[in-house]
């Protein structure tokens, strides 16, 4: 399962990859996020926890750049994705792969089409070069057999294992995972956070999730950050969030879901 190569030139360990200063986002008048200051240093693993409406996955799609913020700025390896002009952000946006909670698979392409159509089209690559990519992350996740199957044709749990190939193949710098098991019958959950467990622990890819699966959390995670109302009110080390959480606000949340 060993994929040293899950993203094309990762900046040196250490230094900031995704930084937010200042982000507000409104919906009418509800304000999701609120002047919120957070960063992610790169090769780490942070997780977002708190409760329902909180703001976390408005964070990845402001990433993914399906919505802009009304105020602040949000930086990707240094350069600006918001504000900036239309093309720095697709150049920008290609860092970023993000996994949803449905699988989005598309339905009539074999599940190799399904991870080599965006290398090729969006970036460029030989349809061999992604063929030989898409045929190694199919095998990190367990399903080097399927390459010919439809979407259709396999499990929710295999199809989520496709979509996090289909991430990995873009070579991104961060992945992004919105409650990835959210829609899984629970007995495929295990497979899914298995193979995230593995790409975390073998691989050089930053990693931001927003996730239910606080054991999940607690393994991959080298930061927690616990959100309230769009903004992040205690972060840390996973022991510390989980087993000795400064804010009553965070404990509570904690004995509800833990
Ligand atoms: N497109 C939208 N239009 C209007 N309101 C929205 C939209 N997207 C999100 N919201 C609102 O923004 C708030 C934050 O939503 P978000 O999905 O980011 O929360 P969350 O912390 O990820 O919640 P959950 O854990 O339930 O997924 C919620 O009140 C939600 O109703």
């Amino acid at each position: 399962m060993k994929d040293p190569d899950a993203s094309a030139n990762p900046p040196v360990d250490g230094s900031e990859l995704i930084r937010f200063d200042h982000v507000t986002k409104r919906f009418g008048s509800n304000t999701v996020l609120d002047e919120l200051d957070f960063s992610v240093e790169s090769g780490k693993h942070v997780t977002l926890i708190g409760p329902s409406g909180s703001g976390k996955t408005t964070i990845l799609r402001l990433l993914m750049t399906l919505a802009k913020p009304d105020e602040g700025t949000i930086t990707v390896a240094g350069d600006k994705l918001f504000p900036a002009p239309e093309k720095q952000v697709r150049e920008v946006r290609k860092k970023i792969g993000m996994v949803f909670q449905q699988f989005n698979l598309f339905p009539n392409m074999s599940v190799l089409r399904n991870i080599t159509e965006a290398p090729v089209t969006v970036l460029g690559m030989s349809k061999d070069e992604a063929e030989a990519r898409a045929r190694e992350l199919l095998d990190m996740v367990g399903l080097a057999d399927k390459c010919d199957a439809r979407p259709t044709q396999l499990s929710g749990g295999q199809q989520q294992r496709v979509a996090i190939a289909r991430a990995l193949a873009m070579r991104p710098q961060v992945l992004l995972l919105d409650e990835v098991t959210s829609a899984l019958d629970p007995e495929l959950v295990a497979g899914v956070l298995d193979v995230l467990r593995d790409i975390a622990r073998t691989t050089d890819i930053t990693m931001l999730c927003v996730t239910h699966e606080m054991n999940f959390a607690r393994d991959i995670s080298d930061q927690v950050l616990m959100f309230d109302s769009g903004r992040v009110i205690e972060s840390g080390v996973p022991e510390k969030i989980f087993n000795d959480p400064e804010k009553d606000r965070t404990r509570e949340f904690l004995s509800a879901v833990l």
